[in-house]
């Protein structure tokens, strides 16, 4: 007899993991929003939610295949959703398999879904007993990535695919004279690297205003402007505001411009809880102009994100290649807005955590055309990554570099000098 819903156990961690995994395969809605609109407070359950969402999301191409033998059918997409996250505590979170099939069963009762509940059952228990046999021969770095983004990254594709499968690290940059947090790693660049996960707010020296949280990748492009103490920089695109942080230490005046105003609020605790000093200012990048034209400008342009996917790999399944295209017209536009706040000389150091060629070395080729100078950073100013040095001078790179260390995001950074 199946059980009345009152009876099945509550389980609020697999009903909101199964909201956002449904939320990006059914209606393409980032894993944010649908943590943002969770009534879960726990932050416990909610990372515990995030985990399993984002496992199922980084494994979906190759588990996908690998049910495929296992249904006659195609099941709902709920269904099929709920089946994922069964495979993924199977294969990727080493939960047991009574725990691993009994919560989606039970999930699939809570949901209206009972009559799954027997398919489910049968096709969990045989991915628990064969799922080694099933996933043979299955290519899961090329499975996991769709097909636009795999032919897009060209020869770096598997490399950047292999990165995706591991769980991004913590890195951490310290303040000038700050003691690092024990247990980290230090990295070549400066960065203090801990285990996937860490709870940055429980290390020493959080409440002080010791560090922030920036991947290694991320510190580059602020140090890549060389900014002498008392220039004036405009940091664009500035929220949460670690490269904000960066160019306020090395003593430039800087203002920090963001559109959302809960982000800049953010950006304001940051600076607060580091006793930095920087001017905040909630405006649109592409209207606004300081008051006298600065020696620098940082952009840090909105982009697909896919620099960032193993934090985020629902951007995976959520962008599309119109997206990219959409967002290189904007790219452009915010180059010139920030050509129109500088001095004549002034550098624009441009960044993108994008992995795509249309938003890093196309938009610099762009410029090129409309009259900006490239000015090639030097083997020197990359010393501690020498392998991010383009050909053309550029800083890029990807999550399958420093892959014995953990890796790294995705990167893209020019140096740019205004003519006139
Ligand atoms: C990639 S994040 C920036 C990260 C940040 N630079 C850092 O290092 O912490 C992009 C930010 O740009 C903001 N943004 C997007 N378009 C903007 C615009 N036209 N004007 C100002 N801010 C914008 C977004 O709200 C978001 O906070």
């Amino acid at each position: 007899m199946s059980k009345a819903p009152s009876q099945i156990p509550a389980d609020p961690t697999r009903d909101l993991a199964f909201d956002i995994v449904c939320g990006v395969v059914e209606h393409r809605r980032m894993l944010e929003t649908t943590l943002d609109r969770s009534p879960l407070t726990d932050p416990r359950d909610r990372a515990s939610a995030h985990r399993l969402a984002a496992t199922v999301l980084r494994h979906m191409g190759s588990m996908t295949e690998l049910l495929q033998p296992l249904l006659r059918r195609e099941p709902p997409a709920p269904v099929r959703c709920a089946l994922l996250m069964g495979v993924a505590q199977l294969r990727h979170l080493e939960t047991p398999p009574h725990a691993a099939v009994g919560t989606i069963v039970s999930l699939l009762r809570r949901r209206g879904l009972a009559p799954f509940a027997g398919l489910a059952n049968a096709v969990l228990r045989r991915v628990a007993r064969d799922g080694d046999e099933l996933a043979e021969g299955l290519d899961a770095d090329r499975l996991d990535v769709p097909a636009w983004l795999w032919t897009a990254w060209g020869h770096r594709a598997r490399d950047i695919a292999a990165g995706l499968h591991r769980e991004a690290p913590i890195d951490l940059t310290l303040k000038p004279g700050a003691v690092a947090p024990e247990g980290g790693e230090m990295m070549p660049n400066g960065s203090v690297r801990f285990a996937p996960g860490t709870r940055v707010t429980e290390l020493e020296g959080f409440e002080e205003g010791a560090f922030w949280v920036q991947d290694a990748a991320a510190t580059m492009p602020a140090r890549l402007l060389n900014i002498s103490p008392g220039q004036s920089v405009v940091d664009l695109c500035a929220a949460p505001g670690g490269k904000t942080a960066q160019l306020a230490v090395a003593g430039a005046k800087v203002y920090a411009v963001e559109r959302e105003e809960t982000r800049a609020r953010r950006l304001k605790q940051n600076l607060e809880r580091l006793r930095l000093d920087a001017e905040v200012i909630i405006a649109d990048a592409l209207q606004w102009q300081p008051e006298e034209k600065v020696d620098a400008v940082l952009l840090d342009a909105p982009c697909s994100a896919t620099g960032t996917l193993r934090r985020h790999p629902d951007v995976l399944w959520v962008k599309r290649p119109r997206d990219v295209l959409a967002l290189a017209k904007d790219q452009d536009r915010l180059i010139d807005a920030a050509g129109a706040m500088l001095k004549p000389g002034g550098i624009l150091l441009y960044a993108v955590c994008s992995l795509q060629d249309e938003e890093g070395p196309q938009r610099v080729a762009a410029a090129v055309k409309r009259g900006w100078v490239l000015e090639p950073f030097t083997a020197e100013e990359l010393a501690a990554m020498p392998e991010t040095l383009t050909k053309q001078g550029t800083f890029r790179t990807h999550p399958g570099m420093w892959a014995e260390q953990g890796g790294m995001d995705g990167f893209f950074a020019a140096r740019l000098r205004k003519t006139a």
